[in-house]
């Protein structure tokens, strides 16, 4: 590809908080065109008229199938649901298109076996549980400090209209802080919920607790205990936009790549 060329890029779930905002960024960046979108409904609809954003270009296809054969595809960019972003991951495998996948929800094994299909054929893709720089820097300083401070709880923080919990981000970030970590199982030894649930969710005895209200973005609190001193370190995401950065980044990167990467950390300078 040649400098000048543009990024053909279909995103699915268009509608959506994340989709949208993705479109928009689209639309503002030269090196990228927005080719079509990937909805449950509208089908043939203009994606200018879906959003009532004029000035932009594609179509809406309902099937996958008939967009990724009637369309010259780059890249995918999906932010749906787990059923969904699987099912569309799997067909941009099969039509040899670039998956940049945002949506929540896919498991250690799931990654591994889309990377081997996607080793196979050596294509390029990326899974990012989260694209604010900020959140991927708290995973990496995390994982840093979990080497020294195997006492932590994550406590996620979202608007609740959010459909997981934990989110993928808590998640990711217990996985790279038990890569450090000396196993431990937080909390006293004869610790008794008298209430179900009040010590969170269990991740290698890490503790994650899910917040939900209206007026939240997107935040992350992992703490750190240790003998008379606390590190506390958080981002808030208090803006969709802080995704955007991520995304743009992701979307040109996969066209260099020929594996499926887990996690934005992966692909930073
Ligand atoms: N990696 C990251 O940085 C981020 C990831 N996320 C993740 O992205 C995902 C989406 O989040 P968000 O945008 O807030 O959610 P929304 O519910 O706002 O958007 C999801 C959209 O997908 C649509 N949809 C559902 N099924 C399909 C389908 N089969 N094909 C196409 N579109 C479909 C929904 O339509 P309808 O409502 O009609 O069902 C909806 O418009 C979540 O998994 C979330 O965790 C969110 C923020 C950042
Ligand atoms: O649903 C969201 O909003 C978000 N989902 C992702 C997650 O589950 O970690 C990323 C970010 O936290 C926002």
């Amino acid at each position: 590809m040649t400098e000048k060329e543009q990024i053909r890029v279909v995103v699915s779930g268009p509608r959506g908080r994340m989709g949208s905002e993705t479109i928009r960024m689209i639309a503002q960046s030269p090196d990228l065109d927005l080719v079509a979108a990937i909805d449950h409904g509208h089908d043939g609809a203009r994606i200018e008229d879906l959003l009532g954003i004029t000035g932009l270009s594609g179509q809406v296809y309902t099937e996958i199938d008939a967009c990724f054969s009637q369309e010259d595809v780059d890249v995918l960019i999906d932010f749906t649901n787990p059923e969904a972003g699987k099912r569309n991951l799997q067909k941009a495998i099969d039509y040899g298109v670039r998956p940049v996948i945002g949506t929540s929800g896919f498991s250690n094994e799931e990654v591994e076996s889309y990377k081997q299909q996607m080793d196979e054929k050596k294509l390029g893709g990326i899974i990012a549980p989260n694209f604010a720089i900020g959140a991927v820097l708290v995973m990496k300083f995390s994982q840093m400090a979990a080497k020294y401070f195997p006492d932590a709880e994550i406590i996620e923080l979202h608007h609740d209209k959010k459909k997981d919990a934990p989110s993928g981000t808590a998640i990711k970030t217990a996985e790279l802080m038990a890569k450090s970590r000396q196993p431990k199982k937080q909390g006293a030894e004869d610790e008794k919920e008298t209430l179900v649930g009040a010590r969170g969710a269990d991740f290698d005895g890490m503790r994650i607790h899910s917040v939900r209200l209206p007026g939240l973005i997107a935040h992350q609190e992992v703490l750190f205990g240790g003998k008379g001193e606390l590190l506390t370190l958080r981002h808030d995401s208090m803006d969709r936009a802080s995704f955007m950065t991520g995304v743009h980044y992701a979307a040109k990167t996969v066209m260099d790549l020929d594996t499926l990467v887990y996690g934005l950390e992966n692909i930073l300078d």
